[in-house]
């Protein structure tokens, strides 16, 4: 069993880069499968997800290269295989094969999604936008099976704001006849990457990273070349890293307008914030005061950063709320953070933390990836060896970041341990 080891308490100083974005890099390559040519993409990291899509899409007939960040994808030779199992479960955005090969082949049957455990993760607003726009869908033993004589264009409210849904009908709807309008639509910076790299594939799309999206079908698309978002997720887990166990931390590559709910937070709680064209520069904290914090459809406090936040509450004075109004499970690392000394508890969707409380080391389980990511910051400014298992959540969706914290001068290191067994006679 791989698991990462933490010696804490060591104040980390320097440069950190952010990689391309997950939740971006995770839509772009199935989207990519709707050029009739090759696409590269630039800047994407090298996660488990990519990864898993680069496997699905050569299983689908895509001939891809990947070096240093760089995908190509000759689409050219896809056929609209069904894939019911296997990888598709792997990860939650595989949901996005099925916007992208109903909207190339009019037909496709994917399994149901894999991804973090965060409550309920439906899926009833990609499927309400693929009916509208002409599909037949039906859930076949655990698959969704997808099928339309053609696609026409329609108006598609959303009933909750979702950014899966919004990418998913973009994606099918770039090449079906007339026009499409999706209202209530998300407004993520993700939802405006995949917009303009099918915009430069020929697409005809208006509005993305407003709430109301307007798409005018095309007959056909073609390759192009791509260059990825900064992920603003990752950036500001770097920013809390910053706050929590910094001694003057630049982060690289990050749109400071992408994380302003993040950064307007850790001013509240006294955090100096320097801002540059595409930097961040974070001196040392002290005297952390408490905040609530309530995550938000994009421009709000994001759900993914809830979790790494948490760590930062704990060392600040006083008592936090944090509210997730997205997802209704989102706190598994509360617990584990207990394990190390944190002063937390939850109650439904909140949690409520009490600081500042002195971290110490123990052995903890990531149970999601940005619990994964809070225990990290939480081995960091703890006394003594903090063990983290079931590491693959992390590494879903963080790129290099054992060698991104060493140059930052923290003692973490992958290694690799034998499981213990239990032999009952
Ligand atoms: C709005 C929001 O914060 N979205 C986050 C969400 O995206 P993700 O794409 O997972 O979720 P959505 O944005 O699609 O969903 C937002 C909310 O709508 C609900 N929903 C969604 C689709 C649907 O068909 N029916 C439905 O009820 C979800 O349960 C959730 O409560 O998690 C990702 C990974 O953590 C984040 O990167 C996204 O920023
Ligand atoms: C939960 C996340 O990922 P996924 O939706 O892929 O499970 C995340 O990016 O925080």
């Amino acid at each position: 069993m791989e698991v990462y080891k933490i010696n804490g308490a060591k104040r980390l100083h320097g440069t950190i880069k952010v990689s391309g974005a997950k939740n971006s890099a995770v839509a772009l390559i199935p989207a990519s499968l709707l050029a009739n040519s090759p696409v590269t993409i630039e800047g994407l990291p090298e996660i488990l997800d990519v990864w898993t899509l680069k496997e699905i899409l050569e299983e689908l007939g895509a001939e891809i290269t990947f070096e240093d960040g760089t995908m190509t994808i000759d689409p050219t030779n896809v056929v609209d295989m069904p894939l019911p199992n296997g990888n598709i479960k792997k990860l939650r955005a595989s949901y996005y094969l099925m916007g992208a090969l109903l909207g190339k082949f009019k037909k496709a049957a994917i399994g149901l999604p894999g991804g973090c455990h965060l409550g309920p993760r439906p899926i009833d607003q990609h499927i309400k936008g693929f009916e509208a726009l002409g599909a037949n869908v039906s859930n076949e033993h655990g698959a969704i099976y997808l099928r339309a004589d053609g696609l026409v264009g329609t108006k598609i409210y959303l009933d909750v704001v979702s950014v899966g849904a919004t990418i998913n009908i973009m994606l099918a709807a770039v090449l079906a006849k007339g026009r499409t309008i999706i209202e209530n639509a998300a407004k993520e910076p993700e939802i405006i990457d995949v917009a303009t790299l099918l915009s430069n594939m020929g697409a005809n799309i208006k509005g993305a990273g407003t709430n109301v999206i307007r798409i005018d079908g095309v007959e056909e698309l073609h390759g192009t070349k791509h260059t990825i978002i900064p992920d603003r997720i990752e950036a500001g887990t770097f920013m809390i890293m910053a706050a929590v166990a910094g001694d003057g931390i630049t982060i690289d590559n990050v749109i400071p307008f992408h994380v302003e709910a993040l950064t307007a937070k850790l001013r509240e709680m006294g955090v100096k914030v320097e801002e540059y064209e595409e930097k961040i520069f974070i001196p040392k904290a002290q005297n952390l005061q408490a905040v609530d914090v309530k995550t938000l459809v994009y421009p709000g406090f994001p759900t993914d950063l809830q979790q790494p936040f948490s760590v930062l509450l704990t060392q600040a004075t006083g008592t936090s709320v944090i509210t997730d109004t997205i997802y209704s499970a989102r706190f598994k690392q509360i617990d584990e953070l207990r394990r190390m000394n944190a002063n937390g508890r939850v109650d439904g969707r909140t949690a409520i933390v009490t600081g500042p409380a002195k971290l110490e080391a123990a052995t903890v389980r990531a149970s999601d990836l940005r619990a994964g990511a809070a225990l990290i910051l939480a081995g960091l400014i703890a006394e003594g060896e903090t063990e983290i298992q079931d590491i693959f959540h992390i590494e879903r969706g963080y790129s290099s970041i054992i060698d991104k914290l060493r140059g930052l001068g923290a003692d973490i290191r992958r290694v690799e341990i034998k499981e213990i067994e239990v032999n009952v006679e």
